[in-house]
C-alpha cells in the first residue's frame, strides 16, 4: 500500500490555488515563484544562495532520482525559499547520495510541494510575470478547506516585492576566510575521488561574497588562485590590505540597485587597475559602479541551457543562468562595452570595461549546475593577473 502523504498548497498572489503533496518540512514558506528549465542539478540550485527568498519551481518533471549528496552542495545551507515539483520518484540511487531529496528537505526546514501542475504554473509565471506565492504544508490527513486557500493567497499576497530589497547583507559571511579547495574530480591527484587543494598559488584574488556559489571558488582555485572570501560590505581599502592580485564580485540574492556599499567599493577597486571580474549580481554591480542601470525583468533567466553570444568572436555557448534583473543596454557609458548577449530575448549578458580590466558575466559561468562552455571567462581572468603582474 502506498503511504498517506500530507497535503500541501501553493498560492499565488494573483489568486490561483495548486493543491499538491507535502515532500519537505510542516510548515509555511513565502517567496518570489520563478521557474527553473535545467533538467538536473537540484541540490545546486536549492543551495545557490542567489535563490534566498526565491520558491523555485522545476520544470523537468521528475526530481529527486539520485538524491542528494555531500559535495554538491553550494553553500553550508539550502537558500530557496521553498520547492515546486511535479514528481517525486518512489526510489533514488546514486554512489554519491547521502539522503533522499525528501530527507534533505525535512532536515533543512524547506517546505516543498509536488503532485502539482507544474506546466500550467509555469505558464501563469511566463505569461504575468515572476511573482510572490506561498506554500503551506499541513500535517497528514488534513482536510483541505476553501478557507485555508484563502489564508493561502492572503499569505502569498503578504511577502514583500523583490525589487528592491538588499539581500547580499542577509546572506554574506561575518569574517573574511581563505579558500583554496579545487574542484571534486572522479580521480583526484592520488588516484581517488574527491576535492583538491590549490598549491603555490600564483594568484591572489579578494572575492566579495555577496551570497557565492562554492563552485566559483573552487574554479578559480584550480586555476591557481588562493582566494581571500571577504564581506559584502567590505570597504575597498580593506580589500586593498590583502594586495590582491584580482577582485571577484559575486553573484548574490536580490536587487543589485539597493546594495550602494557594493557599487562604491567596486567603483574605487575598478579604479586602482586591478583586474577584476563579476558574475551575475556581481556583474549587476560592476555595471552600477560604472554608471549604467538596472531592470527587473519579467520571469527572468533560470536554466541551463541559455544560448548567449560572445560579440567579439561569434562563438555561441550554452550557459547556466539565474536571475531576475539586468542591465539595461540603453545606458551604458561610453567606458562600458557589451561583450555577450542572451539569444534567446537579446538582453545584455556580458561587460568590459575599455579603460580597465575589469569584465563581467550576467549568467554563471560556474555552471553549477549547467555546461562548461563559458568557462573560459575564468581564464580570461587568470589571463589579465597574470598581464598585470608581468
Ligand atoms: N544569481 C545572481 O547573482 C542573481 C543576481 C540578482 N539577484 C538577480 O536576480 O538578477
Amino acid at each position: 500500500m502506498l503511504p498517506v502523504l500530507p497535503p500541501a498548497l501553493l498560492a499565488l498572489a494573483d489568486g490561483t490555488v495548486f493543491q499538491g503533496t507535502s515532500i519537505g518540512a510542516a510548515g509555511r514558506t513565502v517567496g518570489e515563484v520563478v521557474f527553473n528549465t535545467a533538467l538536473t542539478g537540484y541540490q545546486e540550485i536549492l543551495t545557490d544562495p542567489s535563490y534566498c527568498r526565491q520558491i523555485v519551481t522545476l520544470t523537468y518533471p521528475h526530481i529527486g532520482n539520485y538524491g542528494v549528496n555531500v559535495q554538491d552542495t553550494e553553500a553550508s545551507k539550502v537558500h530557496a525559499a521553498g520547492l515546486i515539483i511535479k514528481d517525486l520518484p518512489v526510489r533514488s540511487s546514486n554512489f554519491r547520495q547521502s539522503q533522499t531529496l525528501s530527507e534533505y528537505l525535512v532536515a533543512e526546514g524547506t517546505v516543498a510541494i509536488s503532485d502539482l501542475d507544474t506546466r500550467r504554473l509555469t505558464r501563469i509565471l511566463r505569461t504575468g510575470g515572476a511573482q510572490n506565492g506561498a506554500i503551506v504544508a499541513y500535517p497528514v490527513g488534513t482536510e483541505v478547506t476553501p478557507a485555508m486557500k484563502d489564508e493561502a493567497v492572503a499569505l502569498a499576497r503578504s511577502a514583500p516585492s523583490m525589487a528592491g530589497l538588499d539581500l547580499a547583507q542577509v546572506v554574506t559571511r561575518d569574517e573574511p576566510e581563505v579558500w583554496t579547495e579545487t574542484e571534486w574530480k572522479l580521480a583526484g591527484a592520488d588516484g581517488l575521488p574527491g576535492f583538491g587543494q590549490v598549491t603555490d598559488a600564483a594568484f591572489h584574488v579578494v572575492a566579495y561574497d555577496f551570497g557565492v556559489k562554492r563552485n566559483i571558488l573552487r574554479m578559480l582555485a584550480e586555476r591557481g588562485c588562493k582566494v581571500t572570501v571577504v564581506p559584502a560590505r567590505t570597504p575597498a581599502a580593506e580589500a586593498l590590505k590583502h594586495r590582491p592580485d584580482g577582485i571577484f564580485l559575486s553573484n548574490g540574492p536580490g536587487d543589485p540597485e539597493p546594495c550602494d556599499y557594493a557599487i562604491a567599493a567596486a567603483r574605487e577597486l575598478i579604479e586602482t587597475g586591478i583586474p577584476t571580474f563579476g558574475i551575475c549580481l556581481g556583474h549587476q554591480i560592476m555595471a552600477l559602479a560604472s554608471g549604467a542601470r538596472t531592470f527587473k525583468m519579467k520571469f527572468g533567466h533560470h536554466g541551463a541551457n541559455h544560448p548567449v553570444k560572445d560579440l567579439d568572436n561569434g562563438r555561441v555557448s550554452i550557459t547556466s543562468q539565474n536571475h531576475g534583473f539586468a542591465v539595461d543596454a540603453a545606458t551604458l557609458p561610453a567606458n562600458l562595452r557589451a561583450t555577450h548577449v542572451s539569444l534567446f530575448d537579446g538582453t545584455l549578458q556580458g561587460l568590459a570595461r575599455t579603460d580597465k580590466p575589469a569584465f563581467c558575466f550576467q549568467g554563471h559561468p560556474e555552471a553549477s549546475p549547467g555546461p562548461h562552455d563559458i568557462a573560459y571567462l575564468f581564464d580570461r581572468f587568470t589571463d589579465l593577473m597574470a598581464q598585470a603582474k608581468a
